[in-house]
């Protein structure tokens, strides 16, 4: 059998959207020759042990934790499956997990024959903490951020500054990041609306992000050529080497035997598409997550309706009702609606999950409706589809200003989900991403330039590596040249 290199280990927060760019993470460190092992909470690991194929190396290994003991259901070891309350509090139990996780690092080093510890931690952005239990036993640190780099700028400012609180101005700036310009109120997650500093989520916030500093390192799911402004942003708040590694993607494979399973087959949902004319059809779909209020329903029905829009909506129980409700679309649209676009073949409408990445794939998609979850945008980008920005939570907010204003491959039409959204403007903005005009145009031909530069990035070839190909390499030098100091 092959002789691996040493032992990286991944340590991801237990949530699908960070799951998931860490596997492809850690398939890319497994392709490099590495030794990898995946630590992650017992439901989680045992879902993924039917994900990894019988002839791969990567080692997962199961953290102890009771979410029953932190107040939360039994089985609640996976974000998505809580309402947005009980997620939070997941997020604030989850620094419990930093007694077990010492154990384990000290088991791993154990487990190698004294002293020959593991060459790495990658951590979730989430778990500040691990740095210094990694530095306990003198291995190299880095966070895996699975977002962009400049959303993550303004969502980082933004928590540690407050601007919002200063000022009885609807506009602010961002005090240590005045490249991003203006932000307005309605960009302020729900979370940051409340925040102040008895709040338990807060002083989250202001616990982990001001601690990325004592990491080794830090990597973004992104690329150095089009997020410079980001990147730059942490080069200079954090002082440690700040590398863009992205696009960290599953192959549809892979996606296709971890976790969720669509409720209609990929090839059903290609048929469909195959029936379109290409550059015809929206689709619409909000993270692994989220979901409109019943008015935002109703006003996004209507819109496709009068604007005879083609489109593919993965549609979810609207606010206010459990994210497992029964699935009965024609209480919560337009009375005939469901019938009206079937009898045209007109729209597809999918239960709670969809086969997102065969759908952005396929030429007939024009154009992605979506909360600007950066594992969203980075899948609509690799495949040079625009964007219609809808973003409701985190820094998916600074995510459409990025899109729209730096990238220039978005239009915005709402922002979270008390926004009073007319079917008009729905409309009108529908019709600059996907009409026949100047603007259309332009954010297509980004969208296009942007694939090739994702493409570019991740070139790695003898005569030439690709920007986040090189990047990852530069991590592995400073971890590699760290453990040779450290052992002398
Ligand atoms: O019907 C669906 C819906 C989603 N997905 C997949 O689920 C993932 C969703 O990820 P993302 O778009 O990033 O959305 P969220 O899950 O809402 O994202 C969370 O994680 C992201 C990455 O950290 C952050 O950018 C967001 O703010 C945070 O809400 C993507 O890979 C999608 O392809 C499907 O396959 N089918």
């Amino acid at each position: 059998m092959e002789k691996r290199k040493e032992n990286v280990v991944l340590f991801p927060f237990m949530a699908h959207s960070h799951i998931t760019p860490f596997l492809a993470l850690a398939q890319q460190i497994e392709r490099k020759g590495y030794t990898v092992t995946f630590v992650n909470t017992s439901i989680n690991i045992k879902k993924l042990q039917k994900f990894l194929p019988s002839n791969s190396s990567i080692r997962l290994l199961e953290i102890p934790f009771k979410a029953a003991e932190h107040g939360l259901p039994p089985e609640a070891e996976n974000s998505d499956s809580l309402p947005y309350k009980l997620a939070l509090h997941l997020l604030e139990a989850s620094s419990c997990l930093e007694q077990p996780f010492r154990k384990l690092l000290a088991d791993l080093v154990e487990r190698n024959g004294g002293g020959v510890k593991p060459v790495c931690v990658v951590a979730d952005f989430l778990f500040e903490w691990t740095a210094h239990v990694a530095h306990e036993f003198g291995v190299f640190h880095a966070i895996f951020s699975c977002t962009g780099g400049y959303g993550m700028a303004c969502f980082y400012s933004m928590w540690l500054n407050l601007p919002h609180k200063h000022t009885q101005s609807l506009e602010f700036m961002l005090p240590d990041f005045p490249e991003a310009g203006k932000l307005h109120v309605t960009q302020l997650s729900p979370a940051l609306l409340v925040a102040q500093e008895d709040d338990p989520f807060t002083i989250f916030q202001w616990k982990n992000l001001p601690n990325w500093s004592k990491s080794d390192g830090i990597l973004f799911n992104t690329f150095e050529v089009i997020d410079k402004t980001g990147l730059a942003y942490f080069r200079r708040k954090l002082g440690i080497p700040v590398l863009a590694v992205g696009p960290m993607l599953l192959s549809e494979y892979d996606r296709s035997r971890i976790g969720r399973k669509p409720a209609i087959s990929p090839a059903l949902c290609v048929e469909w598409l195959n029936k379109k004319q290409p550059n015809s059809v929206l689709f619409i779909s909000f993270g692994s997550q989220n979901t409109i209020s019943a008015s935002q329903m109703l006003q996004l029905a209507k819109a496709l309706d009068s604007s005879r829009t083609n489109f593919i909506w993965v549609v979810r129980p609207p606010l206010g009702y459990p994210m497992n409700a029964d699935f009965v679309p024609q209480d919560w649209l337009p009375e005939g609606f469901v019938q009206h676009i079937q009898d045209q073949e007109m729209g597809l409408i999918v239960e709670k999950w969809g086969p997102q990445m065969e759908i952005l794939s396929h030429k007939s998609t024009a154009a992605f409706l979506c909360n600007c979850g950066w594992n969203s945008v980075l899948e609509s980008l690799k495949n040079g589809v625009p964007l219609i920005g809808w973003p409701m939570a985190a820094e998916q907010y600074y995510n459409a200003k990025y899109l729209v204003e730096e990238a220039g491959v978005c239009v915005e039409v709402a922002r979270g989900t008390n926004f009073a959204v007319r079917q008009e403007e729905i409309m009108e903005k529908i019709e600059l991403v996907m009409g026949d005009n100047y603007k259309s145009k332009e954010i297509k031909r980004k969208a296009c330039e942007i694939k090739e530069i994702i493409k570019d990035a991740t070139r790695d070839e003898e005569s030439y590596k690709g920007s986040s190909v090189q990047a990852m390499e530069e991590l592995f030098i400073a971890a590699l040249l760290s453990k040779e100091n450290t052992n002398v």
